[in-house]
């Protein structure tokens, strides 16, 4: 069959991208702890302090010193005098000397002279100021010392760490309220065809509702970037050429539709008009999604998305969302097209699956959960529809040089964001 594309496998996409990529500067600022969910620290950063900042009582009982437990038990109880009572948000004064102990609760500071603590379930109150001990305590026993959680100018967080809610706790803790994240990812989504129209619009016939523009401006936004989605732009030489104009502040322009070889398909002369050094690579060895389109134009990365839906989604999984990582400063450029351990599982296949050798193939998959195991059932269909996406959590890859993946085979499976 005559090809109207020549197909570049994706590590030439990775090469080109990389060859740009590795040149650019990226931008920073400054922002506050409430803001930092998602964000990408652009430094490392160090432990300011000692955290705790003191030794602390992880249960309610009494700060002791460990040697005057040695050997107790119910049977045979050691005796204790009570010197005092720590009390919580301030420094204490007591110092315990052999055979004392001070009422200390969860979280209170430990006296000098004391190294374990004594639950107050293992004790009794014989008088107002002596206590039992039943139990033998170990040094150090029931306390977590002062900075072994971290110590100051200990390493917390690398350059390039993404802030999730659980760092945000770290950081309160350690009164670091303030810091360095690169700036989003800046991208505009388009989508052109003559039969689109906005999602609320009342569809005529021959008329689409636009799902790319949603779809993927929905991902990228997930995945960090700052997406402005553009809307529809009629299929017209003039009036894309404006549209595109328009967004090449952006780092990054998705343009959905037009990508392939049709007699509307004007992208690559559009393209190739609006400045250097224009389109790049046109054609991606990857199904779906053969008609992509790289392009460079005056610094703004430009990715032309095949129209089909689901074609449109997987190059956006594949290709463009890798892109994000890479501008919003989660991803090295040179690790551009290296899979990412954070996004992988492993299942077993629930059925044999068939591919063309040449193109690596992306299925969408149902993970479910049998007996412990886990599966992957892919949901085979066109890729001009859209609810099989809906409906899968991962992608499956079948390598360019693989015919397909037998039943019961274990596979690597991309989590869908
Ligand atoms: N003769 C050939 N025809 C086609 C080839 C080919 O190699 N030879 N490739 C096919 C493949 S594969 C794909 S994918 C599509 C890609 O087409 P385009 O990127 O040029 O996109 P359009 O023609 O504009 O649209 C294709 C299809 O998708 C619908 N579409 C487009 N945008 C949206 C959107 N935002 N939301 C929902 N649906 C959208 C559009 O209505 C068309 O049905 O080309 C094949 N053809
Ligand atoms: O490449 Mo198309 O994107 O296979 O549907």
């Amino acid at each position: 069959m005559r090809e109207f594309l020549e197909l570049n496998p994706p590590e030439k996409f990775w090469q080109v991208l990389k060859s740009f990529l590795e040149t650019k500067i990226f931008q920073t600022e400054k922002i506050e702890l409430d803001q930092s969910l998602n964000r990408i620290l652009a430094d490392n950063v160090f432990s300011p302090v000692d955290l705790p900042p003191f030794s602390r009582s992880t249960v309610d009982g009494y700060a002791v010193k460990a040697a005057d437990t040695s050997g107790a038990s119910a049977s045979m109880p050691t005796y204790l005098d009570i010197i005092g009572s720590i009390e919580m948000g301030v420094e204490t004064e007591l110092e315990l000397k052999s055979g004392q102990a001070a009422a200390i609760p969860t979280g209170g500071m430990i006296p000098k002279g004391s190294d374990a603590v004594l639950m107050i379930e293992d004790t009794e109150k014989i008088e107002e100021k002596l206590i039992e001990s039943f139990k033998s305590l170990a040094v150090g026993e029931n306390i977590v010392q002062k900075a072994e959680d971290i110590a100051e100018g200990e390493l917390l967080f690398k350059k390039g760490h993404k802030i999730m809610a659980r760092d945000i706790g770290a950081l309160a803790g350690l009164g670091i309220t303030e810091f360095n994240v690169f700036k989003k990812a800046k991208v505009s989504v388009i989508s052109t065809g003559d039969e689109l129209i906005p999602a609320e619009a009342e569809a005529k016939i021959g008329q689409i509702r636009d799902i790319n523009s949603y779809s993927i401006s929905a991902y990228l936004n997930k995945i960090g970037a700052e997406t402005k989605k553009v809307g529809i732009i009629e299929d017209k030489f003039e009036s894309l050429k404006t549209a595109l104009k328009n967004e090449l502040d952006q780092e990054l322009v998705l343009i959905s539709g037009g990508s392939s070889v049709g007699i509307k398909d004007m992208t690559i002369e559009l393209l190739n008009s609006l400045g250097e050094p224009g389109v790049l690579l046109h054609g991606l060895s990857i199904k779906p999604g053969k008609p992509t389109i790289l392009a460079v134009i005056e610094g703004t990365i430009i990715i032309g998305l095949p129209g089909h839906p689901a074609s449109a989604w997987t190059v956006n999984n594949v290709l463009t969302a890798e892109i994000v990582r890479v501008l919003n400063g989660e991803k090295a450029p040179a690790a551009l097209g290296r899979e990412n351990q954070k996004y992988l599982i492993e299942a077993e296949l629930t059925r044999n699956l068939v591919s063309d050798k040449g193109r690596e193939e992306y299925i969408p998959v149902k993970i479910l959960k049998k007996d412990d195991k886990v599966f992957a059932e892919p949901l085979l269909a066109k890729s001009s529809l859209i609810t099989n996406l809906a409906y899968g959590d991962a992608l499956i890859k079948i390598p360019q040089n693989k015919e397909g993946i037998d039943k019961g085979e274990l596979v690597k499976l991309t989590l869908i964001e």
